[in-house]
This record gives C-alpha cells, sequence and structure tokens, in this order.
C-alpha cells in the first residue's frame, strides 16, 4: 500500500505556526540584540514537548502497521525490549567511545533529516541515497556553522579538546566562509529537484517554501531557538504528519486529527522525559558542574537511534 501524501493544505497551515514563530523570534531577535537565555530555553522546551519526543513516541504504531501491511504479526513487548536495549547499547558506547558515538550521531542525524526531507525516487535509489545524505550535511552545516560560539563549549563537554572530533569540528568551523553557502545552495536545490518531482502539488512548492523560511530564521537566532525551529517545528511536525498518513492510510473513518495522534504518544512521551529529567537529576546530584545541554543532546542520539529504523521502514515504503 502506498503511502498517503503529507502536501496538503492542513499541513501548510500547521507549519505556519512554526513559521510565525520564527519571525516573531527573529524580529525579538534584531530588536533586543539577543533573546534571554532563560526564554531560549524554554523555547526548546516547549517545542520538544510539543512535537520533538512525541514524534519518536509513536513508532510502535508506525512498526504495527507496518507489520500489518506485510501480513505479519507485532508484539509490542518484543519490539519495546529491543527498543529500550539498542538505547542502552548506545549509551554504553556513550559512556566507552564518546568520540565515535558523536560522529556516528551526527552523521545518523544527516541521513535522517535528510530521509525525511527528500522524497524517494525509486528508478534511482543510489542518488536518492546520495542527495539525501548531502541534503542532511548541509542541514546540519546551517544550524551548527553560524553558531560554532554556541556549539563548541557544548562539543567540549561531550568529547576533548585534543581529540579528532573536536580539532575536525574547529577545521571545518574556519572554512564556514564557504560552507554555510554552499550548504544554502545544496538545500535550495534539493529543496526545488523535490519539488519538481512533486509537480502537480502546489502544497508541496507552498511547504518548501516554509522550510526556506525557518531555516533563513535560524540562522538570525541563538543556536537553541534555531534547533528547535527546525528540529521540532520542521522535521519533528513533518514527521508527525508522515506517520498520521501512514497508520491511516486508506482507512478514511480513522484518518484523526494530529491531537489524537500526539495524544497516543503521551504515554511514551511522559516515559521519555522521565527518564530525561531523572537522568538530569541524578548527575546533578554527583556532578555539581554539570551542564543539562549536552545531556539534552545525548538523549537525542539515544532515542534517535531506534526512531530512525523505524522511520526508514515508513520513508521507503513508495509515495502516493
Ligand atoms: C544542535 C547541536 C548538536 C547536534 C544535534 C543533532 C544532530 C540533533 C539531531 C537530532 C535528531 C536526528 C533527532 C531525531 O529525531 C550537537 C553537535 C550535538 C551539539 C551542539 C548543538
Amino acid at each position: 500500500m502506498a503511502q498517503s501524501n503529507p502536501y496538503t493544505l492542513q499541513n501548510v497551515k500547521l507549519v505556519c505556526f512554526t513559521v510565525v514563530a520564527g519571525i516573531l523570534l527573529t524580529v525579538w531577535q534584531l530588536i533586543d540584540g539577543c533573546i534571554p537565555l532563560p526564554m531560549q530555553l524554554v523555547f526548546l522546551m516547549v517545542s520538544l514537548l510539543l512535537t520533538g519526543i512525541p514524534h519518536g513516541a509513536l513508532d510502535h504504531l508506525v512498526q504495527q502497521e507496518q507489520s500489518r501491511r506485510q501480513q505479519g504479526r507485532f508484539r509490542l513487548m518484543l519490539f519495546l525490549g529491543r527498543y529500550v536495549a539498542i538505547m542502552l547499547l548506545y549509551a554504553l558506547a556513550w559512556y566507552v567511545f564518546p568520540q565515535l558515538s558523536l560522529s556516528f550521531f551526527l552523521l545518523i542525524s544527516c541521513w535522517h533529516f535528510g530521509e525525511t526531507d527528500i522524497s524517494l525516487m525509486p528508478q534511482t535509489p543510489v542518488l536518492t541515497a546520495l542527495l539525501r545524505l548531502l541534503y542532511g550535511i548541509s542541514v546540519l552545516v546551517w544550524i551548527l556553522l553560524p553558531h560554532q560560539f554556541e556549539v563548541s563549549p557544548i562539543l567540549l563537554h561531550m568529547v576533548t579538546r585534543n581529540g579528532l572530533i573536536y580539532s575536525h569540528w574547529t577545521a571545518i568551523a574556519s572554512n564556514s566562509s564557504w560552507l554555510i553557502p554552499a550548504s544554502s545552495m545544496v538545500i535550495l536545490v534539493a529543496s526545488i529537484v523535490t519539488a519538481f518531482i512533486r509537480q502537480g502539488n502546489r502544497y508541496c512548492y507552498w511547504l518548501r517554501l516554509q522550510l526556506v523560511v525557518v531555516l533563513l530564521c535560524g540562522y538570525a537566532l541563538p543556536l537553541l531557538p534555531a534547533f528547535a525551529l527546525y528540529f521540532a517545528g520542521w522535521h519533528s511536525l513533518i514527521t508527525l504528519f508522515n506517520i498520521k498518513g501512514f497508520i491511516t492510510d486508506g482507512n478514511t473513518t480513522h484518518n484523526k486529527p494530529l491531537l489524537i495522534l500526539w495524544l497516543k504518544a503521551l504515554p511514551f512521551s511522559l516515559i521519555a522525559i522521565t527518564g530525561l529529567v531523572a537522568a538530569g537529576y541524578s548527575f546533578r546530584r554527583y556532578a555539581p558542574l554539570f551542564d543539562p545541554l549536552p545531556l539534552l543532546f545525548v538523549f537525542l542520539s539515544l532515542i534517535t537511534l531506534p526512531h530512525m529504523e523505524v522511520m526508514h521502514k515508513l520513508n521507503s515504503s513508495v509515495p502516493g
């Protein structure tokens, strides 16, 4: 069965919330010189609660639908056990090999961002894969490089200054003057190519335009709201649309609004948030100099790995 179409007027209207939030924050930033850090943190947390965490808390429903389509059996406990085991193994890897784990996280994030935004072109799977990876790298370059002075201290809490990752980061950052324009070109070309493939659907053009506005706002904003706008306001929202289309496809009576989906995600969202808060609380007790931001990104990496596998199956469905 084909994946249903995420390019609808309703979805364009929902992404308008992100666009409006981005424009308002940018105006605030330009008028005041800088949005106060507590406000940046509030924006990041609210956006993670609204879409960032819930978009991964529906993976069991996606897998269940996938099994149904393949006439297979879905066992929730088995699925959850495997999901948690992958997260625990990755957490252990972070402890033992932080450099490798961070490189892996950046790589899978690029792939995952690219896979969500670039439609599958069934006739050219290798080209699609390359385009997805290049696009994802460009998005990360666009988000991280304009904010080098905010990214570096976070990285230094995750890896050592004299390790390979940090020295590569400083080398990459010193080439910002051409890497940032190059990444914007890749994002633009990839957006035009995918909109062209979807020709005939004007909402696809609108969504692409909204993405460009979101990324432009991110350029002008500090790192945390810039990341929140793209990750929660774009990537997670688009994933929620795709999940909604996938699990209700062909069954219009179950075509429930996004709020119902959000409520369905609530139990696993709450478990994830409780885990994050508990980890933050215990680290703070034992390490007084503990900084919660690196922990937040490690946490995101742990939930990304099993989530990415589930979403890969969804994104590999031939678009309808
Ligand atoms: C913003 C940022 C980082 C990268 C975050 C990434 C790559 C997040 C990806 C999240 C994903 C893919 C979630 C999936 O659902 C660093 C370099 C860790 C530290 C500096 C700030």
